[in-house]
Order: structure tokens, then sequence, then C-alpha cells
């Protein structure tokens, strides 16, 4: 645990900014290359606590992840998955992508995590495995999955409106299944669904057929995955959090933006310009310039950008309203909870709705923002604090989990 004051805006922020690599590309790259039929380079991956879980986990399955140099790893799948203790910390893409492959072993995989990852949800992703013939002891973190060296696989029902993960790990490995995987999906719409679009196209970049027949149902048909090298690139959520400060000081921000990507790019943009941004962009760039202002936005689509535009929103000249994020109370914290507490006590007038937030500037103030181990309020305390003077957070080190050094790039965009 680090305090950290956020520091503040002397005048318009004017940065080129570098950000690391995608945590969920990253996700995405090590599971299939884990269950590929043969050796990837993987270039580009991303150095934080997430993706180090992920290649723990992976490796005490018994994957290969061997150092080829900065950012480079080479991994090879094992002949036969061997059932191993997984510590998922606080990350959902472990706890999620990872049981599937576990059940791929044969034997006893315990899954752990941190005090608060028992609270998120898993138990529809453990069920619809168990309907597609593995056996899972336990709900919610921590739980046992007890594989039998292979899965039947088959026709599974899945409720994956509490997050698009579920349905992203039953995809990725649906393959390995004897019989394949079909998914569908019965319940409330499928949130931060770009996500589910990056998993089915990583796929089929690795030659792996996935029918959609109809409205929420997904056919993965059995087969092999081919190894695939694959360069990652920037992650564009946690690079929003550096445009957001070209919006709240009135400077320009510029980032690299991949001219295609399945990352949710253009919804990010999106979402920037309601709050006021102009974007300029030129080939593999954008540029942000403009001025803050209130919004009204459904963000289901985008929704890990909730945090920080709550903060954006502290800061425009009317009021704002953030719908469709009901399921970010489960995220690495009760995001909705955690943004209401920590923003009105420096002074905003911020409110739970049923899916989100009604926020209304008023003078903000100092305070200590308390970031509950979660990094993307400690990237809301960072925006924030770029207009109020005193904005200490609790805890900085939390942002590790998807950055390896987020204050030093922060100071660095402030040309500190
Ligand atoms: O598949 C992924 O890599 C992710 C999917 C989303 O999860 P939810 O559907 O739970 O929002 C997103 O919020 C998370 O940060 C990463
Ligand atoms: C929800 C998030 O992470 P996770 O992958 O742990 O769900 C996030 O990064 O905003």
């Amino acid at each position: 645990m680090r305090r950290w004051v956020a520091p503040t805006a002397s005048g318009p922020v004017s940065a080129s900014v570098v950000v690391p690599g995608s945590k969920s590309a990253t996700a995405r790259a090590l599971v299939l290359a884990a269950l590929a039929d043969g050796p990837s380079t993987l270039s580009g991956v991303l150095d934080a606590r997430d993706p180090r879980l992920m290649q723990d986990a992976l490796t005490s399955l018994g994957v290969s992840i061997a150092p080829a140099g900065p950012g480079v790893v080479t991994v090879t799948p094992p002949d036969r998955f061997v059932p191993a203790d997984i510590d998922c910390g606080l990350a959902g893409t472990v706890m999620r992508f990872v049981p599937p492959i576990a059940a791929l072993a044969e034997g006893r995989s315990r899954f752990t995590g941190d005090a608060a990852a028992s609270a998120r949800p898993v138990r529809p992703l453990l069920d619809a495995l168990r309907q597609a013939g593995v056996s899972v002891d336990g709900n919610a973190l921590p739980f046992d999955v007890l594989g039998a060296g292979s899965v039947p696989g088959g026709v599974v029902e899945l409720d994956a409106s509490a997050s698009s993960q579920f349905l992203s790990a039953l995809l990725l490995a649906g393959a390995r299944f004897d019989g394949g995987l079909t998914i569908r999906h019965r319940g409330a719409p499928i949130p931060s669904l770009p996500y589910v679009g990056m998993t089915v196209g990583m796929l089929r970049d690795r030659g792996v057929r996935i029918d959609t027949p109809e409205a929420d149902t997904w056919v993965v048909h059995p087969g092999s995955i081919a190894a695939q090298d694959e360069a990652i690139e920037p992650d564009l959520m946690n690079a929003s959090a550096f445009l957001c400060a070209a919006l709240v000081t009135g400077g320009r921000i510029e980032t690299a933006w991949p001219e295609r990507t399945l990352q949710a790019a253009d919804g990010v943009l999106a979402a920037l310009e309601a709050f006021g941004a102009t974007i300029d962009r030129s080939p593999g760039r954008v540029t942000v310039t403009g001025r803050v202002r209130g919004a009204d936005i459904d963000l289901a689509e985008v929704a890990e950008l909730t945090c920080v535009l709550a903060a954006v929103a502290c800061l425009a000249d009317g009021p704002s309203r953030l719908r469709g994020v009901g399921h970010i109370r489960g995220h690495e914290t009760d995001r909705l909870a955690a943004l209401a507490s920590e923003l009105s006590a420096l002074g905003a007038d911020v409110r739970e709705t049923d899916d989100g937030l009604a926020i209304t500037p008023g003078p903000l103030r100092g305070a200590t923002f308390r970031t509950y181990a979660d990094h993307r309020m400690a990237h809301a305390a960072a925006v924030v604090g770029l207009g109020v003077p005193g904005v200490e957070l609790d805890d900085v080190d939390c942002t590790t989990k998807t950055m390896p050094d987020f204050p030093g790039l922060w100071a660095a965009m402030l040309g500190a």
C-alpha cells in the first residue's frame, strides 16, 4: 500500500503518451497459445499483475513460457495439462479463463484469490462447465475443478449478464472439448460485448470455426487451435485515462491508436466525444483536445471507462448520467458504490442509480480517496486530481494490476 497525492495540472496538459500492452489481448493470446497445436511467440506482452498471474497459472498447469526478450515470450503447450493450485489474485481473466483449461487436466485444481475476489461472480461459468461434463466443487472463490483429462462438451445454457468473461472463457477452450461447445446465453443483455468480439476474432485468426446461428447462441466446433505469433497492441482502456487529461485541462493528448483492432476503439472515442472531446485521427494515432461537458451516455460496451468518466463528469459544466453498467458492482470492487462514496467526499453530488451513476458537479476539495484495491478507482482519482489539489489516494500500488508504472507515466505526461 503506497499513498500518493495526485498531481494537479498547472495548465493545459500537452503530451504524447505510450501505454503498455492490452491486458485483455495479452490474457487471450497466452490462453490460446497454451491451448494451441504448437509453440507461439508473443510480443508486446503486458508486464503487470494480472498477466503475470495468468502466466503463473498456465505454467503450473504444465505450459512452458520462456522469456525471449523484453515483452516477448515463447509459449509451448504441454502434451497433457496437469492439475495445479491457481492464484487468481483479483483478475477476472484468470478466475474465468483458466477453469476450462484446468478441466482438461486429470485431477483436482484449486482456485484461490485475493479476499475481494470471492465477491466476484463466477457461478454461471462454473454451472455451464458442469453442464459440459466437468465436476466443480464450490460456486465462488475458492473453488476446485476436478479435471478428467478431457471434457465432453455439448450444449450449455449460460447467463452471461454479470460478465462477458463467462462467455469468453467457454469460447476460448470450447474447441478443445470432445464435442465442441454450443453456448446459449439466457438472461439480461451481455455487458462489454466488444470483448466477446475480441475472443471470437482471435479464435477465428487461429482457425477455430465458430458459428452464431441465432441471437445469443455460439457454436464452437471441435478441433485444434493453430499456434500463432502475435504482437499485442497498446491497452486502449488504460490509454483512455490519459486521454481524459486533455479534456479536464483543456489540453492535448496524443497516443498510438491501431487502425484496425479488436479492442472497443470506436466505443472509447465516442464516449470521449460525448464528454466534449474533439478527436483527430492520423494513421495509427489519435489526438484528443477539447473541454469537458456533461453527458448522458450508455457505457455498457465500454464499462471499464465508467471510473475515469465519472471523474471527468465531476469537472464538467453540468450534470451527467452514466447508464448500462450495473454489472460493474461485481468488478474489482463495487465500483458504483465506491465512486459514489469517494467522489461525493470530494464535494460532487454522485448518486447510484439502478444501472449507473447520476453526477452533478459541485465545488470540489481535496481529501483522501480510497481505491478499494481497484486500479480504475486510482485512475479516476488521478483524473479528478488534475483539477483539484490535495486528492490523496490511500494506495496507488493497485495500479500494477494492469500497468507496471502508472504514477511514473502520469508524471511523465505532466512533464514532471
Ligand atoms: O474479457 C475481458 O478481457 C474483459 C471483459 C470485461 O469484463 P466484464 O464483461 O465483466 O465487464 C472487462 O470489463 C474486463 O476488464 C476485461
Ligand atoms: C473489470 C476489470 O478487470 P477484470 O479483468 O479483473 O474483470 C477491469 O480491468 O476494469
